[in-house]
Order: C-alpha cells, then structure tokens, then sequence
C-alpha cells in the first residue's frame, strides 16, 4: 500500500521509494512494532485490558505520536534553507543602520512542541529568532519555523534546542548573527497525596527561558541583544527570567523533583520496555541524558495504575445523608484539581472539577465533605480515561451521597492537543454531567454556573484556569 493511499497515515515520515526500494507502510515498520510492542507491555503492567474498546488502539496511537514527535532526527536544515535565500540589497558584512541587509529582522512566537528527554512528555516551546542577515541575502521567514522543527521533533532539552537551532542557522545561512530566545513550558507531575495536590501545581506550568547567540550577538550584554530583547518585550516576554549560562534541563524537568517512588529494579521489564521505545526513535539509551530517563517516565506513568486508590475511595464511600431532608439550598465544591491520563495516547490531562449538589437548608453539616468530595475526584482521575467518562463516573458515584441532585464540571488541559499532528496549543475542554434536579431544571443549572463564573472571577488572576 503506497503513502498517498486513502485512509493511510498522514505522516512526513520515510514511507514509499526510496533508493529504487520499496519501504514497508508505517505501520509494518519494525520501529511502529516494537513501540507498540512496548506500549502493549506497559499497559499491561497498569492491570488495563489491552483489547478493551478504548485502549485496543493505544499502542498503535502512540507510537504514531511518538514516531511523528521525532521526526527531526530524519530531517535536515539544508533541505529548507538553501531553496530560500533570497538576494536583497544592503550590506554585505555587519550591522548597519538602514534596514535591509544588515538590519536587524526579529521573527516572534513560533509555536512549537518538543519531547523533554528527561521524562518522554511534550512541552510547549515558543521560540523567537533574531538575526542579521549578510552577503546580499535574507531567509524566507516561514523556514525559521522549519529549522525549528528539525530540531524541536527530537527528545531534547531547551538549552539544547535553543543551541541546535542558533548554529544550524549560523551555519547554512551565514548571517552575521543568530539570537534564539525559547521559552519553555512543562507540565507538572502529579502527587498522589491528596493534601499536596493543590490548584496552584495545575495551574500553569514549569516555565524556563533559555538563549542563544552568535556572531554579532555571542555577548548577550550587547546593544543589539538589548534591542532584540525590546522587541521581545513588546510581546510581553519577560526576558528578565533568561537563563545565561545554559540551565541544565534538571532544574526544569518536574519528574526529577517528583515524589512517585519506581526504581528499575522492580520491574525491569517495563524498564526495557521504555528502553526498546527509545532505541526504535533512533535514540542510544546510554547517551547519559537518557539513563534516567525510562525510571521518570515510569514514575509518572504508574501513578495511574488501576488499582491504586481503591482502597481510599472504599475507606470514605460509606457516607451517608445525615438528617431529615428540609428546603434543599445549592451546595458547592469548587477547584479541586485533578489529574488523568488520557487512553488513547497515554498522555496526561489535568485541571479543576465543580461539584454542586442541593442539601438540607439550615444544616451547618456538609453532608458529604470536601475530602470525599476529593478523594472521589482523585479516584476516578488518577486511570486512564476519557474527560467525559470521568465526569459522569464523579456524579454517578455522588449522586446516592447527596440525594440524586448533582452537578459536575470538568475543565481541562489535555496534553494530547499540544503534540502530536494536532498541536492546538492553549485549547482546553469543559464537560458537564447533570443528574436529578439538575437534569431538567435550567436555573438550577445556570445558578451553578454562575457560582462558578462569580467564584474564579474574583480570584486575583481571574477567570477560570483552563
Ligand atoms: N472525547 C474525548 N476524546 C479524547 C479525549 N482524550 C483524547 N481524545 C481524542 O481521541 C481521539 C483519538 O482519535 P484517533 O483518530 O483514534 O487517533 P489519532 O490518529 O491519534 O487522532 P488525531 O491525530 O488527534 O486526529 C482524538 O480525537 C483525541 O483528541 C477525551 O478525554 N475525550
Ligand atoms: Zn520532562
């Protein structure tokens, strides 16, 4: 079957002739197969039925995400750069003062994604380039985002990209100076104890900004390097936060602070499992950024085994309603942050669930409590999911506690929509699941909306995180 066909992988990878041979589809690859291999061990070390509707496709979807997140390993800078120069008048060396060729030229806000090394999640990067072009000649703009993409599509580090992309471009377009400011977003890792997990790790993210320069802009305490950064504050960077120096991707990567305890020696068949996913992406598992790497991913990957909080969740389900049931007022539970893993491409999703229920007026009593309230939230979260499945599970299993009138809102960040094909970064997405009352009953509905839009409203940086 060749690449074009209908329905075939829309993937840029090496699929089709190539050197007078045909190469296998994709998905007979033997890279495609041994990832999904792996993705198959793993999900079964996490007790998941691997041939249960949802998931029977998940080691094909990651290993296509994956294959596809690293794709720059099979690209090259030249293919883009030298069919876009093009001649433009000015100065054929230096900086001058009248624009044109020997003028500064700032390209800002390239979205990108790249896979962190250290613990095999996507994070978000928006790079912005500055540089000088020389020898009558200046680059399509659009190839400034090409050449980040060689080097983005790679398990990488920031400093490291940042340095790839600035010398990539020194060397093939030889300008007489390349500045590259990245900056960096990573997402938290999750704590499987309830009292650590606050809204402030969900919101946001673990941020660093790193740069890079050469040529005219190698002394970063340079009048041009001044004048770039100004156009980068134009659009609110805070080039303040950069890094000099190169910042090791250590102090950035929340896996290395994370708490999860996994050691090789427990499981060593996953461990080669992650280490049979790092060979088939043309990685060398023994290059030392990526010793430890298997380890992190596993930490994170574990705390969303199957049977991890049933015992929690066991230990508060028999709370029962207190009292006899009066004029019923609404009762809410906003905020309480949540962390899944999303089944199809085994990527985390975060955010906030809203619960509101009608209970007793006049009752000081919380019939059912903020920490049940949580720990339910923590159950249903910490698995594989879908958004929809876990907010209908969270008001399926509320709804006897508080007398049938439930409410839940689920607003999150999925991890899925910033890598892959997709790439839509900042989107997120609400659910909604409504039981008794709530069900037929639109005031009820928009009151806790309301309540909702009031609540976040008032918080200093406003609105709702996602
Ligand atoms: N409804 C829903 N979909 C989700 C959730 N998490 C991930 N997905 C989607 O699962 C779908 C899987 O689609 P497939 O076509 O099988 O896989 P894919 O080729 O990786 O999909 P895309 O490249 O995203 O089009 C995608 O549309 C994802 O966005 C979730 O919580 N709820
Ligand atoms: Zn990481």
């Amino acid at each position: 079957m060749g690449a074009l066909d209908e329905g075939h992988l829309n993937l840029d990878l090496d699929i089709g002739m190539k050197n007078g041979c045909i190469d296998l589809a994709f998905e007979l690859q033997p890279e495609t197969l041994a990832i999904q291999d792996a993705v198959k061990l793993l999900l079964q070390a996490l007790h998941e039925d691997v041939n249960r509707e949802g998931i029977k496709k998940t080691p094909f979807r990651v290993a296509k995400a994956l294959r596809e997140g690293t794709r720059g390993y099979k690209l090259k800078v030249k293919d883009y750069v030298q069919s876009a120069l093009f001649p433009e008048a000015g100065l054929d060396e230096g900086v001058g003062q009248a624009g044109g060729v020997g003028g500064l030229v700032v390209v800002r806000d390239l979205d990108h994604y790249s896979y962190c090394e250290c613990c095999l999640l996507p994070f978000h990067v928006r790079c912005h380039i500055g540089y000088v072009p020389s020898g009558q000649r200046v680059l399509g703009l659009s190839k400034f985002s090409r050449v980040t993409d060689v080097f983005a599509k790679r398990l990488q580090d920031p400093q490291r990209l940042a340095d790839d992309i600035c010398s990539a471009l020194q060397h093939w377009v030889k300008p007489a100076g390349v500045a590259v400011v990245l900056e960096c977003s990573h997402i938290h890792f999750p704590s499987l104890d309830l009292d650590s997990l606050h809204l402030s790790s969900h919101r946001g993210f673990a941020k660093l900004l790193v740069s890079s320069g050469s040529g005219v802009f190698e002394d970063e305490s340079s009048n041009l390097w001044g004048e770039f950064r100004s156009f980068l504050m134009f659009k609110g960077v805070k080039t303040q936060a950069l890094c000099r120096n190169g910042s090791s991707v250590e102090e950035w990567c929340p896996s290395v602070k994370s708490s999860s305890k996994f050691s090789p020696e427990e499981d060593p068949e996953m461990v080669s499992a992650v280490v049979s996913i790092l060979k088939s992406l043309g990685e060398d598992p023994l290059r030392k950024e990526l010793i430890a790497t298997p380890t992190r991913f596993l930490k994170w990957m574990l705390n969303f085994q199957r049977t991890n909080l049933e015992m929690k969740l066991n230990g508060v389900n028999s709370a029962k309603v207190n009292g006899e049931v009066k004029e019923k007022r609404l009762h809410c539970e906003l905020n309480m942050p949540f962390w899944s893993m999303c089944e199809h491409h085994l990527l985390p999703f975060y955010g906030v669930v809203h619960i509101g229920y009608f209970c007793a007026e006049g009752s000081n009593h919380n019939p059912i409590g903020s920490s049940l309230m949580k720990s339910i939230v923590h159950f249903y979260g910490f698995k594989l999911q879908v958004q929809e499945r876990m907010t209908r599970q969270i008001a399926e299993t509320l709804s006897p506690l508080v007398g049938g009138d439930v409410i839940v809102v689920a607003e999150a960040g999925h991890t899925c929509m910033i890598s892959r094909g997709i790439e839509k970064f900042g989107s997120s997405t609400a659910t909604i699941a409504v039981l008794g009352r709530f069900s037929s009953d639109n005031s009820a509905r928009a009151m806790f909306l309301d309540k909702i839009h009031t609540t976040n409203a008032l918080k200093t940086d406003s609105g709702s995180p996602f």
